[in-house]
This record gives structure tokens, sequence and C-alpha cells, in this order.
């Protein structure tokens, strides 16, 4: 392997927390991954959970970094990137895993840095199974994407787009865990209203999405011609689909999408 990036982890929580997970899996090493958090002890929680090496300054976690990876908030970009800018060589990579934060504001906050990449990243790439968008800024070379591409690689289905598709990206991969879990909770709830133990309820209604999953990828059926095989002709599934038709679950979860890309685009506004 040629040498390893000195990568800086500014912010580990939920999102960075399972990037970084996803940057070990790559198979850099820790003692090149350096988090740093809000306060000093939830760096050494996040170093500690996610295997990693926890930076004592600031400045020297950015100076020695050859890859910066933004996991803070996006509100806290104004305040935190300026701190960043006088530390950062020109060609170290910065890589914004934050909503409603274009390029453009990125490079704004860093002082005119030039070497940036936005991404849109899910949850699941914590358990290799995500789904990373990427979007370079004109000044970023091919090699340059692909070098943070390989990080997502081993974990997550890399799609790059145009940014200005971010906010579609949102409402299909980044929120869209947060929709799905939804449906699994009020599928567990019903199962228990209808008479199963929670852990049994849970272990089918987890079982099933999975695998639903699993074969929609490895038969490449569409959602509907897998439907239509669940669906026996008078049987229990044309019900249970009527019955969702009925309540508007179509609808709304097109809702959803559409509110969680209307709120992207309203945060890139300010
Ligand atoms: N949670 C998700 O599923 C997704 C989140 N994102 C983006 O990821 C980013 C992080 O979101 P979450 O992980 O959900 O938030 P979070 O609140 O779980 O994590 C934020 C982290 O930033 C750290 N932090 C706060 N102030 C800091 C500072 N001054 N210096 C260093 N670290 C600091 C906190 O200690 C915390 O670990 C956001 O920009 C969000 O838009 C993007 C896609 C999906
Ligand atoms: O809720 C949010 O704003 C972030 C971005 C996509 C998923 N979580």
């Amino acid at each position: 392997m040629t040498k390893q990036p000195t990568i800086f982890m500014l912010g580990a929580g939920s999102m960075g927390g399972a990037v970084a997970t996803a940057i070990r899996r790559s198979g850099i090493d820790a003692q090149n991954v350096h988090v740093m958090n809000s306060r000093p002890e939830s760096t050494e929680r996040a170093a500690k959970e996610y295997d990693l090496t926890p930076a004592d300054s600031l400045e020297d976690a950015v100076r020695e970094a050859d890859i910066i990876i933004l996991g803070i908030k996006p509100y806290q970009l104004a305040a935190q990137l300026p701190k960043l800018a006088e530390h950062l060589s020109a060609d170290t990579l910065v890589v914004s895993l934050a909503a409603g934060a274009t390029i453009d504001t990125l490079r704004e906050h860093l002082g005119g840095h030039e070497k940036i990449i936005r991404t849109m990243p899910n949850t699941p790439v914590a358990v290799g199974s995500g789904v990373v968008a990427v979007m370079p800024a004109d000044a970023v070379t091919d090699e340059e994407t692909a070098t943070v591409e390989e990080l997502f690689a081993a974990s997550a289905d890399v799609v790059r787009v145009p940014e200005d598709k971010v906010h579609q990206v949102i409402g299909a991969a980044g929120s869209a865990p947060a929709f799905m879990f939804y449906v699994a909770e009020a599928m567990i709830d019903e199962g228990v209203m209808q008479g199963l133990t929670r852990d049994q309820a849970a272990e089918m209604v987890i079982a099933t999405m999975a695998g639903s999953a699993k074969l929609l990828q490895e038969q490449g059926l569409s959602p509907a011609e897998a439907r239509y095989r669940v669906s026996s002709p008078g049987g229990t599934t044309v019900r249970g689909v009527a019955a969702l038709e009925e309540a508007g679950v179509r609808v709304g979860l097109a809702k959803a999408m559409r509110a969680a890309a209307d709120w992207s685009r309203h945060m890139e506004e300010g």
C-alpha cells in the first residue's frame, strides 16, 4: 500500500463516528486518524469508541492532516472553520459531511481554500452498507476525489453527483434511514398490538426489511414487481397494500422526501 493519508476528524458524533468507522474499515491505521470533539472528555470517548487517536491541539491536527473531515453541525461551521483556515496547506483536502453548506460557503469560511469535497453520507456506512454522494469542488483533481472515495468504498455505494443534486440525495439517502426506521418502528408497534412480544416483532420486521432490500438488490426486480410476487389474488397482501393506499402512506413518504429536500435548500440559503 502507498503511504496512508493522515486524517483529522473534526467532530465525531452520529455521522462523523460512522464515517470514522468506515475510514478504519478502509484499512487506515488508528494512529493516522486523529479526532477532536467539543470537549476533551468527548474527544477521548470518541477516540476509544471508534479506535482513533485523540487530538490535543486543533492547530497541530490541522497542520499534520492530508484530509480533514468536517463532522460538526452545519450551524457551527461559520465559527469553527476560520480557526482551521490559518493552519491549512493549500493541498489539504477538506471533506464536508454537512447538510446545507455549499462548497462556496465552505470556501468562504475557510478563507478561500479551494480543495473542498462536499459529501452527503448516511449512517449505515457504520455497518458497511451506506450511501455516500460525493461532490468535489472544481479545483479538486480526479485523483484527490478517488483518494476520498476509497475511504468509503468498503462501506458504501459511492455516487458522484453534481452539487445541485444534494437536496434530492438527502431525501433518498442522507435522511432516508430515519424514514426506514420510522416504518420499522410503526410495524413493530403494531406487531406488539397484535400480541407478538416486542422482541419477536422487532426480529421479524427488521429481518424482513433487510431481506426485502437484499432481494431487490440481488434479483434486480423493480419494487413493484417484487410486491406483485407477494400479492396472491384475493389474498392478504392486496388487502394490506390497499390499506396503505387508503392511509396515504405513499403520499406521506413522498412528502417526507420533499420536506427534507426543501429544508436542505432553505439551509443553503442561510
Ligand atoms: N446524522 C446523520 O444521519 C447525518 C448527518 N450529516 C451531517 O453530519 C454533521 C454532524 O451531524 P451529527 O453527527 O448528526 O451531529 P452530532 O451532534 O451527533 O455530532 C456533532 C459532533 O461535533 C462535535 N463538536 C461540536 N462542537 C465542536 C467543536 N467546536 N470542535 C470539534 N467538535 C465539535 C460534537 O462533540 C459531536 O461529536 C452535520 O453537519 C450533519 O448535517 C449528514 C448526513 C447524515
Ligand atoms: O437531519 C439532518 O439535517 C442530517 C442531514 C441528513 C441527515 N441528517
